[in-house]
């Protein structure tokens, strides 16, 4: 998809059946209060005769019924297009997050995403199943009535459009006013989502710091924002919707004024004032039902803006399909990398990581460590510069090849509500139950498992279970060891638990990274010390790269780093033996 209108013609293009339909229905609505005029204008001219009654009763009927038909096959025509086009867009705005790199989830909140897959998809369906058709509607009868009285009399039928053009400037000028507030009033609606979410989400973080009355006031003076601009945006509607009213009724007063004047002075007759002011009744209330329908298309705008903020974002210019990567060095060369025009987080980065070797990535928060270990897994492009694997430029492997040669052990470690023999199975979908069992034991987690009501068959998100954060990590080494990817990205595992676990997760890790390529993003500068290289970061550079007593030796930085850690460490000795 390449732009917004194709887009909303691929959404709005479902509907061409059922307009079909809304025409039909709206001639066999019309043609009974002909026929009824025409029985009319027979009678008072005394030459209604029996067969006229049978045959236009009877075609009146036929109309009835065929009005139903069409009206049915319309409603189910509209709805079926609408749940098929609600079902298509979340399948493509799924399909898509698919595509799209790990920096989009970083910049988008997820109740934000959330808020568009449900709710702007959801206002979809209503725009196609009840808006369109009944605009459609609104618009096809007094079309149809127009022509009608064109026929009858032109100067009615001119009469009866006289409040349109007025009706249209009302329109076009409280537009702005309209999108305007409706926009404000959707983006409360995201607002007041989010807060609720991110309120539900970490209210055990906002009990343990007191932060209850803050957030929950947050979260209730966006719900205030909220009821405040629904009220307004229905404030800022009604007031134009009574004039829109008020020039459209004008057409149908006229149409009796000059209708009475012309039957005075014998210019039309009695039955064909009558049919003309029922036309004009009809068609005043159907045209001022398109203006008043112009919220639909509003909400249906502002839906489709939002899905459009997901689906237009450009998906990696990575390939589908590479050839299999090669295990072997990696080279950065000239990198440089910035998020945004903010400026560059990383620059002239120029690094080898031998394969078999274990690399540290060192340096105070925010220099860049942990942007560099995404570029590597590619999940950023970089701004300049190169990734080469075994010779290979990265940027030529396909995403799912790249992710065979990465696996990363994180602080945060997500389970799948799924059982403990399926959680570790991701890592190796085609795992034998043995093959799971081995990886956790070498994850030191086999033990654990086997204590769980169900052993491997217990769910991780039962009722009564629940798992620390360095069972968690075990599960997810074990995860990694089936998977046996040859380059090893470290987060600062072991930081978040406590001595016994952080043992167990280093015996695991050591496990995990045999005989494998590893780069820890270090902020323990003890647990680095035998790395073949340590490279020492500063505000997005590289100061310096080498063993710990060749840093020790040459680089301030690097010495003041360990002096600082061994502070720290001495502090914590004697808070133990105090
Ligand atoms: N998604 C993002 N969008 C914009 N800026 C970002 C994003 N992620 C990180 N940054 C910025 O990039 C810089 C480097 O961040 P990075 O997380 O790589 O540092 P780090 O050395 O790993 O820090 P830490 O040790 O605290 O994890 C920081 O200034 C950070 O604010």
């Amino acid at each position: 998809m390449t732009n917004k209108s194709e887009l909303v013609r691929q959404v709005t293009g479902k509907n061409r059946l059922s307009n079909i339909m809304l025409c039909c229905k709206t001639v066999f609505d019309l043609i009974p209060q002909v026929l009824l005029i025409h029985m009319i204008g027979l009678y008072f001219a005394a030459s209604l005769t029996r067969e006229h009654i049978f045959f236009e009763c009877g075609a009146m009927l036929i109309c009835f019924i065929g009005k139903a038909i069409c009206s049915y096959f319309a409603t189910w025509t509209a709805h079926k297009a609408a749940y098929t086009c609600l079902t298509d867009l979340r399948l493509q705005i799924i399909q898509h997050l698919k595509k799209l790199s790990l920096g989009f989830f970083q910049e988008r909140k997820a109740g934000d995403l959330t808020n568009i897959v449900q709710h702007d998809v959801e206002q979809v369906e209503g725009y196609l199943a009840h808006g369109l058709p009944e605009i459609m509607s609104a618009t096809i009868l007094p079309a149809a009535v127009f022509l009608i009285m064109l026929w009858m009399d032109w100067r009615l039928a001119l009469v009866m459009i006289v409040g349109i053009p007025l009706m249209w400037i009302t329109k076009k000028i409280s537009a702005p006013l309209w999108t305007k507030n409706f926009k404000i009033y959707a983006d409360s609606v995201t607002k007041m989502q989010e807060n609720v979410m991110e309120y539900v989400s970490n209210i055990s973080v906002i009990k343990a710091f007191g932060k209850e009355e803050n957030k929950t006031e947050k979260t209730i003076r966006s719900a205030k924002d909220y009821d405040y601009w629904v009220k307004k945006s229905m404030a800022g509607i009604s007031v134009p919707m009574g004039l829109i009213i008020l020039f459209m009724e004008s057409g149908v007063v006229l149409v009796m004024i000059l209708g009475t004047y012309l039957l005075s002075v014998g210019q039309i007759e009695l039955p064909r004032l009558i049919l003309a002011i029922v036309l004009g009744g009809l068609f005043t209330s159907s045209i001022t039902k398109v203006a008043t329908f112009q919220h639909y298309e509003i909400v249906f705008k502002q839906a489709m803006e939002g899905i459009w903020s997901i689906l237009g974002v450009s998906v990696s210019k990575r390939p589908e399909q590479s050839k299999e990567p090669v295990n072997g060095e990696i080279a950065i060369s000239d990198l440089s990398f910035a998020y945004n025009s903010d400026g560059k987080v990383l620059e002239d980065i120029n690094l080898r990581f031998p394969k078999g070797s274990k690399t540290a990535l060192v340096g105070a928060s925010g220099c860049g460590k942990s942007t560099l270990a995404n570029l590597l897994m590619g999940f950023w492009e970089p701004t300049d510069g190169h990734i080469t694997i075994a010779g290979e430029d990265a940027a030529a492997f396909s995403e799912k090849q790249l992710n065979r040669l990465f696996s990363i052990v994180q602080q945060e470690v997500f389970l799948f509500n799924l059982s403990m023999e399926e959680n570790i199975r991701i890592g190796k979908p085609d795992a034998g139950m043995e093959e799971i069992m081995d990886a956790a034991k070498k994850a030191r987690i086999h033990d654990f498992i086997m204590l769980l009501p169900n052993g491997y068959q217990t769910m991780a998100g039962e009722a009564g279970i629940k798992f620390s954060g360095g069972e968690k990590q075990r599960i997810s080494i074990a995860r990694m060891i089936l998977k046996d990817a040859p380059i090893i990205i470290l987060d600062e595992a072991t930081a978040a638990v406590d001595t016994e676990n952080e043992a167990y997760i280093q015996a695991a890790i050591d496990d995990l990274s045999r005989d494998k390529t590893v780069i820890m993003i270090a902020h323990h500068l003890n647990t680095i010390r035998d790395a073949d290289q340590i490279v020492v970061m500063d505000s997005g550079r590289i100061v310096d790269t080498g063993r710990h007593n060749e840093l020790l030796d040459r680089c301030a930085l690097y010495r003041k780093m360990v002096e600082n850690q061994n502070k720290v460490d001495n502090w914590k000795i004697k808070e133990v033996s105090l």
